[in-house]
C-alpha cells in the first residue's frame, strides 16, 4: 500500500466521469409499515447527497438499502458506468452507526483488516496515512477498546480512506466527532467528491458538502 499523503489524491480523478448512482422509484420499507414512497434521483461522480428526516423516517434503512444489506421491494438501484455486473455494494463504503472496531486489535491491525477484507485499490491510503487525515497518527498502535467515543467514530472514518471505492454511504458521520473532526470530515469528504466519488449522507446536522442536493424524509417520527 502507498505511503500517500491525505491530500494526494485530490487533484486528479480516480473514478469514471460516467459513474452514475441511480434511484428509481424505490419504496422505502419496514416490513408492511411504507416509510417514503416512490423515491427517485440520480447521484454523478463529484456530486453528495443529504437524506434528512425526523428519528425514525427510514433514512438508516435506506441507506441500508443502497449498501444492499435489505433488500428493494419496489424500484431499482443501480449503479452505471461501472465495471459491468458489479453490485452497488461491491463499489461502495458503508458506515452505518456501528464503528466495527474489534476492541483487542490495535489501531493498524484493525485498519489493516478493513483494507484487506474491502481491498485496497490504487490510491488507497496507508493506516498511518489514513489516521493523519483524522488527527489520530499518535493512536496506531493503541488497542481500539482503549479510545474514546470520538476516536473510535474517527477510526471507522479512516477505513474509507484505506480501501479505494467510489460510492460512500455514511450514516450519521459526524457524531461524536468534536469541532475539529468534523472539521477534518468535510475535508476528507471534499476530496474524495473532488476525485469523483459520490457522497449519500443520512445526518441530523450540516456535514460541509457544498453544492450537496437534500432529500427529506418525512416520517411519524413515532
Ligand atoms: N430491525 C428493524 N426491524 C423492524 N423495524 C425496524 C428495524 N430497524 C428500524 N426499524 C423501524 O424502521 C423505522 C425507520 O427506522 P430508521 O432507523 O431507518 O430511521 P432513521 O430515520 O434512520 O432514524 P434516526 O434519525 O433515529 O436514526 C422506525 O420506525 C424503526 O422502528
Amino acid at each position: 500500500m502507498p505511503e500517500s499523503t491525505p491530500s494526494s489524491s485530490a487533484s486528479s480523478s480516480l473514478w469514471p466521469a460516467a459513474l452514475v448512482l441511480r434511484v428509481a422509484d424505490v419504496d422505502v420499507a419496514r416490513g408492511e409499515r411504507l416509510l417514503a414512497g416512490g423515491l427517485s434521483f440520480d447521484v454523478r461522480a463529484g456530486e453528495a447527497l443529504t437524506i434528512t428526516g425526523p428519528n425514525g423516517a427510514g433514512k438508516s434503512t435506506f441507506l441500508r438499502m443502497l449498501a444492499g444489506l435489505l433488500p428493494v421491494a419496489r424500484g431499482r438501484i443501480t449503479l452505471e458506468g461501472a465495471e459491468a455486473d458489479t453490485p452497488v455494494a461491491a463499489q461502495a463504503h458503508y458506515l452505518g452507526h456501528l464503528n466495527a472496531l474489534k476492541p483487542a486489535l490495535s489501531v493498524r491491525e484493525n485498519l489493516a483488516f478493513w483494507a484487506d477484507t474491502l481491498g485496497q485499490g490504487g490510491a488507497a491510503l496507508s493506516p498511518a496515512a489514513a489516521l493523519a487525515a483524522f488527527g489520530l497518527a499518535h493512536v496506531l498502535d493503541v488497542p481500539g477498546g482503549y479510545l474514546s467515543t470520538g476516536q473510535k467514530r474517527r477510526v471507522a472514518l479512516a477505513r474509507l480512506l484505506v480501501a479505494q471505492r467510489p460510492l460512500w454511504l455514511l450514516d450519521e458521520p459526524s457524531a461524536g466527532l468534536d469541532a475539529g473532526a468534523q472539521a477534518q470530515l468535510s475535508a476528507v469528504m471534499g476530496r474524495h467528491l473532488a476525485a469523483g466519488g459520490m457522497i449519500v449522507a443520512a445526518t441530523h446536522v450540516p456535514l460541509g458538502l457544498d453544492g450537496a442536493v437534500e432529500i427529506h424524509l418525512g416520517g411519524d417520527a413515532a
